[in-house]
């Protein structure tokens, strides 16, 4: 009998494919510094965005190659550009996962040329649903963070049947350390350097984890949870750094109705779900900014499994789970709230208050 744990192998296939493609979002971060991804070339995010996707979609095509694929980007800017499409299959081509070459021979595959970087890049474009196996991945998350030397990550999660199975993480600019307290100033000038990069993982049912992001396969993965939120008044909320992403003045009428007296630490990106389920932050708040926004599942899946394994309790500001089963995006959906489990019913209840929704 196996005594292999489930999605044991959907695991590892995932952390990998993030360790890896993280490489490249990170060097690509590090040229751009040096002035060698140059404004000519396009965006740098652009080409982080689509070597990351590139290089994970890759690790999918070969271990699971019947599963579905909902990813942000597609490869019709790349079809035309010609120069763009040379620079990134080139970045893509030379990424490896260092010396670990069992790790590297694990993820098999990889992209042929360019034409496979097309090819593979559009594998992202299934409609996802409440049918199947489908992965969802956005291959930056946050791209302003990553522009501005703040936070970002690569998110990447498996749905079953619409429900989230596994969720990974990869987080270049966090501390390691699940210790370290929120500094005020994490979401400006964090970059990649020693102490820094962390990955979270979670399988339903099992809990949630980190590890370093840059040992590929040899950091072993330790246990994280929600931190419990004694008193409101020392609790710390997350919120975007975008105003256009969520409504900060509804955050902060919530944050004084529940007492708390911190500032809100603002952050890009899931590393926002990251930094509470390890017990960094307590509280993750995401309220929508327009009626017509609908949120989409690559900003979300990986981030609400690892938070309800680590103890927390994720819904919309209506108090219902976030449905990934409707399509690309959360059409079902509006905002996040994000809380331990003890506390969130107490944080919805305030919510509801100042969003007239009661
Ligand atoms: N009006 C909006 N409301 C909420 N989220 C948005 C809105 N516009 C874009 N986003 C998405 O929010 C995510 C980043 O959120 P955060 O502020 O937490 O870092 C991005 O994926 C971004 O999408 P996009 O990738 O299209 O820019
Ligand atoms: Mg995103
Ligand atoms: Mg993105
Ligand atoms: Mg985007």
């Amino acid at each position: 009998m196996s005594t292999t744990a489930p999605y044991a192998r959907e695991l590892e296939i995932a952390q990998l494919a993030v360790q890896r493609a993280a490489i490249l979002t990170k060097r690509v971060f590090h040229e751009k510094a040096k002035g060698t991804v140059s404004k000519d070339d396009a965006s740098p995010v652009t080409i982080g965005d689509f070597g990351a996707q590139a290089l994970i979609i890759s690790a999918l095509r070969a271990n699971f190659p019947h599963d579905a694929i909902v990813a942000e980007e597609e490869a019709a800017q790349l079809r035309s550009d010609e120069k763009l499409r040379s620079l990134i299959w080139g970045l893509v081509k030379e990424t490896k996962l260092g010396d670990a070459h069992a790790e590297e021979e694990l993820l098999g595959g990889g992209v042929k040329d360019e034409a496979d970087l097309l090819e593979v890049l559009d594998l992202g474009r299934s409609e996802g649903g409440r049918v199947g196996r489908v992965w969802t991945l956005d291959p930056i998350d946050g791209t302003k963070g990553f522009l501005r030397g703040g936070q970002y990550a690569l998110a990447l999660a498996l749905l079953e049947d619409g429900d989230v199975k596994v969720g990974v993480l990869g987080c270049p600019n966090l501390p390691v350390d699940d210790e370290a307290p929120l500094a005020a100033d994490i979401g400006a000038n964090q970059t990649d350097d020693e102490g820094r990069g962390v990955i979270f993982s979670s399988v339903i049912g099992q809990g949630a984890t980190s590890r370093p992001l840059g040992t590929a396969g040899l950091a072993e993965s330790k246990p994280i949870q929600m931190k419990e939120v004694k008193e409101m008044a020392s609790a710390s909320f997350c919120e975007s750094v975008e105003s256009g992403h969520s409504n900060q003045s509804e955050a902060a009428q919530i944050a004084q109705k529940l007492g708390i007296t911190k500032p809100s630490v603002r952050m890009d990106s899931q590393a926002k779900y990251g930094s509470i389920a390890r017990g960094a932050g307590d509280i993750y708040l995401r309220l929508p900014t327009s009626k017509t926004y609908q949120e989409k599942i690559w900003d979300h899946a990986a981030g609400d499994l690892i938070v309800r394994e680590a103890g927390g309790q994720v819904t919309d500001t209506k108090g219902r789970r976030l449905d990934f089963g409707v399509g690309r995006t959360l059409a079902e959906n509006s905002g996040v709230i994000a809380a331990p489990a003890a506390v969130h019913g107490q944080v919805l209840e305030v919510v509801q208050e100042v969003l007239g929704l009661k």
